[in-house]
């Protein structure tokens, strides 16, 4: 299968801060791949490195088999990015603001622009400036996808979204994704994560801890345990304290159920759940993992 995103140990640092060190990632054509970390972990700053619009230190990007530095233009002409925070000209209409953005990509892009804008309640008439910053980021929304590019790029795209409006866009990236469009989204809502990519990737601190299909990264062999009747845990190695209250006791169990229930056995306990983690548990597993 050919790649539609290839990183190669990117590194961009800013003036005091890190950025990222050391990325490297590929993405297959038509895949629904998601990025996660915890704020001010990389996401942003890979993004834009991606899309040449900050310039990395070090690494090789190519997107679509074409360098991002050489053949910038031809590049962006077939993404469609939408950036974390939707800024636009105040005093433009919705309207102009969606004209200049096809403008730039030189194509005429109004019957899709439309069926968008019809879509996702877009009044195009209305000022910038009178918005909200969930319509504003419809309007982002928009001219991501008016151009019917093959790579969508998103940026946080469904912070300040209704749920009606996070379901209908999800249902517009699922339809350009099954005619063969690849989308590369940022997120911290796991759960949009899990329902929607394929494959996903985790970054913190600048550096990817874990890679792979977003079904692998979900199973992770530990177990929720509550425990009634005691005020401590039993002391058999794999458990990580949650926490406690009067005479029941919550904790993560990575090992063997029968030892666990074996241990359990000869405790006075009254009631014992044992239990799948929910998604953010399971993911913060990982991010707690590296530490
Ligand atoms: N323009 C900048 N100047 C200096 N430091 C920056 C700049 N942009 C990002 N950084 C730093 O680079 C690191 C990565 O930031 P980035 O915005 O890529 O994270 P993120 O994962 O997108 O975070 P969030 O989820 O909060 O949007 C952070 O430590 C941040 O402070």
């Amino acid at each position: 299968m050919e790649n539609a995103i290839e990183i190669e140990n990117l590194v961009k640092t800013y003036k005091k801060a890190r950025g990222v060190s050391g990325i490297s990632l590929n993405v297959e054509k038509g895949d629904f791949y998601g990025f996660i970390g915890p704020n001010g972990a990389g996401k942003s700053t890979t993004i834009r490195s991606m899309l040449g619009l900050i310039q990395k230190n070090s690494g090789t990007i190519r997107i679509f088999n074409k360098n991002i530095e050489s053949e910038k233009v031809e590049i962006l002409r077939n993404i469609g990015y939408m950036p974390s925070e939707a800024m636009f000209y105040p005093r433009m209409r919705v309207s102009e603001v969606i004209q200049m953005a096809a403008n730039a990509y030189r194509m005429d892009c109004s019957e899709k622009a439309s069926e968008l804008c019809e879509r996702l309640k877009v009044d195009v008439n209305k000022r910038i400036e009178e918005l909200s910053l969930g319509n504003r980021k419809k309007i982002s929304i928009v001219c991501a996808m008016q151009h019917k590019p093959d790579l969508y790029i998103f940026d946080e795209p469904t912070s300040g979204l209704d749920p009606l409006m996070q379901k209908e866009f999800f249902s517009l990236l699922s339809e350009v994704n099954k005619s063969g469009a690849t989308i590369f989204l940022s997120s911290h809502v796991l759960s949009e994560i899990q329902n929607y990519c394929n494959h996903a990737a985790i970054i913190k601190e600048g550096k990817l801890i874990a890679m792979d299909s977003v079904s692998n990264l979900t199973k992770t062999n530990t177990k929720k345990v509550i425990v009634k009747g005691i005020h401590e845990e039993p002391s058999i190695p794999g458990i990580k304290m949650l926490h406690s209250e009067n005479d029941t006791v919550h904790f993560m169990y990575q090992g063997s159920i029968k030892l666990l229930l074996t241990t359990l056995s000869n405790m006075e306990i009254t009631d014992v759940i044992i239990e799948e983690p929910s998604l953010d548990e399971t993911f913060m597993h990982y991010y707690e993992k590296t530490e």
